[in-house]
Order: structure tokens, then C-alpha cells, then sequence
């Protein structure tokens, strides 16, 4: 039988192949890809597994990761099954001999110079910020430009880069805005509820994820309503029993003809007070809310959109 495999944000050495170690056992194999939608894209029959980066403590959501999660395969052919939290400490990373005060380019990804915005209007004033599709292509990319003399550009990523791209040293330490920054990733895997292939031991988190959508709302509203939904969710005897509560809202523009109308993203989780709550159970109250969110669409004359669980875990 082949080895599992797990999609991640490449090159070798960003966050994301972090975190995905830290998840996975080691006989399993990793494919790097150039972008988040290729990550999601990967997701077959042959890589069942993918993490991606949904939310950082300082610079907010990963949007690429909720837009992705608008794709239809997201909730009937992929399902978010886990969530692992990486401490994010970014290094100032140049050529050796580039000087701090002649840096006038900084490469990165584009939540790394968010997290770092302070760190490069303080230090870095004069540095034109260059964004790309991650922090250790960003190193790489340092390597691939150089011509001997240029040493006027510097990339912000993590320290492990500089023992995967030989050639390039660290200009300062914790460069981001405050100590406790931190990235939250998701496990996505192609199956709802089996088991995980080759993954550490996860811990049951009573959370899932819910996308709300409607396409063709009541004339007198462009939005959906959602007090009615979060009432809605809330409101089973089964929600009641596992003291499910929305923990999280995320919006992105659903992209059809109607302006300003959203994709909702409602992250519930379980009262940790009842050890006794079994994933299936957690499961089946979640199912229990989003149907009565449904009926609840329905009855406020919402013809068309769909209410969907993209992941329990
Ligand atoms: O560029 C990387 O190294 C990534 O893994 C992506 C990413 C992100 O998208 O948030 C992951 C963690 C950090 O917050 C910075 C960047």
C-alpha cells in the first residue's frame, strides 16, 4: 500500500510544512505546492491529506484559505478533521554582508509582513515590501536573484530556512509585532469521519465548521439575517446537549450577480465541560443545527444557497 501523503504550502521550510510535521507520523510523505488553491486542488484519491493556515493572533485570517473554502468539493469531497496551533517566530534573513540600513526591499509572505508591519516602519523605513506566495519562497528567492553584489533585499521567514537554503544568515531574531504570535492551521482531509491515515494522536476539539450561502435573498435584504441563524443552530435538544455555542463568523463576497452578498463561515464549538461528548455525537448535533437552519432559510422565503457542515473535529 502507498504512504499517506499531505499537501502543504511549499517550498520546504515555511510554517505550514511545520505544523504539517507536527501533525503527521513520520512514515508519511509531503508534496509541496506553489499556493493555497493548488494545496486544496491537490486533494485526490492519491493525497487524502492537506494542512492549510487559517488564522494568525496578530494579522487575522488567512483570506485565501476562506476563499478556497467556497469551492463546492469543500463539505462533499474534503472536510476540515483537525486544528494545530504554531508558535510563529520570524527571522530577518540576507545574504551575508547585507547591511540593516541599506535593505530597500522586503520579500515575504503576505501575513508575514502584516505580522511584522511595526518591526518594517520602525527598522526597515526605507524597504519596499514585495509580496509572494510564502515566507520560505521568500528566502529562496534571495538565493535564485543573487548576482554577487546585490545586497540591498531581505526576506522575513522562519529561522529553520537558513539550514534549507545554505547561503543565507539571520539579520535579527522575533522581528514580529509582540511575542505571542501565533498561526492556527486546519487539517483537511478527503474523508468525513474515517480515520486519519498516519497522523499523531489528535485531540477531540468539539469544533466545526458551517458555510451559509444564499443566492437569492428577499428584495428587501441583501444579507442574510444572522441573528435568525445563529438562534437557529443553537436551539436543538441535541446543540443543547453538547452546549454548542458559535465560537467565530468569517465572511467573503460569494461571487455571483448579486452585490455585496456573502458567504458566511460559523465555527461552533462544544462545552468542554462534558468530557463525556463522543465525535459522533458532536457530529450529529451539528447536523441537528444546520438542518434547522435550513428550514429556517426556507420559512424567511430563501429560495435558493445552502447551508453546509465543511468539518467536524
Ligand atoms: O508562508 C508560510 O511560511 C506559510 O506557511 C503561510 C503562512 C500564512 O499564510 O499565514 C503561515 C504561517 C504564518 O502566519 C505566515 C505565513
Amino acid at each position: 500500500m502507498s504512504r499517506p501523503t499531505i499537501a502543504y504550502l511549499g517550498p520546504e521550510g515555511t510554517y505550514t510544512h511545520q505544523a504539517a510535521h507536527d501533525v503527521c507520523a513520520s512514515d508519511v510523505q509531503y508534496v509541496a505546492k506553489g499556493s493555497i488553491r493548488e494545496v486544496f486542488g491537490a486533494l485526490d484519491e492519491s493525497v487524502t491529506l492537506a494542512l492549510v493556515p487559517l488564522e494568525n493572533s496578530t494579522y487575522g485570517s488567512v483570506v485565501e484559505t476562506y476563499d478556497t473554502f467556497r469551492d463546492p468539493r469543500m463539505g462533499s469531497k474534503v472536510f476540515v478533521r483537525s486544528e494545530h496551533v504554531l508558535a510563529i517566530q520570524h527571522c530577518l534573513i540576507a545574504l551575508p554582508g547585507t547591511r540593516m540600513e541599506e535593505i530597500t526591499r522586503i520579500i515575504s509572505h503576505e501575513q508575514a509582513l502584516g505580522q511584522c508591519a511595526e518591526f518594517i516602519r520602525t527598522k526597515l523605513p526605507k524597504a519596499k515590501k514585495v509580496s509572494v506566495a510564502s515566507t520560505a519562497l521568500a528566502a529562496k528567492s534571495l538565493l535564485d536573484e543573487f548576482d554577487g553584489t546585490h545586497k540591498t533585499s531581505a526576506a522575513i521567514c522562519s529561522a529553520v530556512c537558513i539550514t534549507v537554503y545554505p547561503g543565507l544568515e539571520i539579520l535579527s531574531r522575533s522581528v514580529q509585532d509582540g511575542p505571542a504570535n501565533q498561526t492556527r492551521f486546519l487539517l483537511l482531509h478527503t474523508q468525513r469521519l474515517d480515520p486519519l491515515p498516519l497522523t499523531k494522536p489528535l485531540d477531540l476539539y468539539l469544533s466545526a465548521l458551517i458555510r451559509v450561502r444564499v443566492e437569492a435573498p428577499p428584495s428587501s435584504k441583501l444579507n442574510l439575517d444572522l441573528s435568525g441563524i445563529f438562534r437557529s443552530l443553537v436551539a436543538t435538544p441535541a446543540t443543547t446537549l453538547c452546549s454548542l455555542s458559535i465560537r467565530h463568523v468569517n465572511r467573503r463576497p460569494s461571487l455571483n450577480a448579486i452585490p455585496f452578498n456573502d458567504t458566511v463561515f460559523i465555527e461552533l464549538e462544544g462545552g468542554h465541560d462534558r468530557p463525556a461528548v463522543a465525535l459522533d455525537l458532536w457530529y450529529s448535533a451539528v447536523i441537528a443545527g444546520v438542518e434547522r437552519v435550513r428550514h429556517y432559510l426556507q420559512d424567511s422565503g430563501y429560495i435558493e444557497g445552502e447551508v453546509v457542515c465543511i468539518g467536524s473535529w
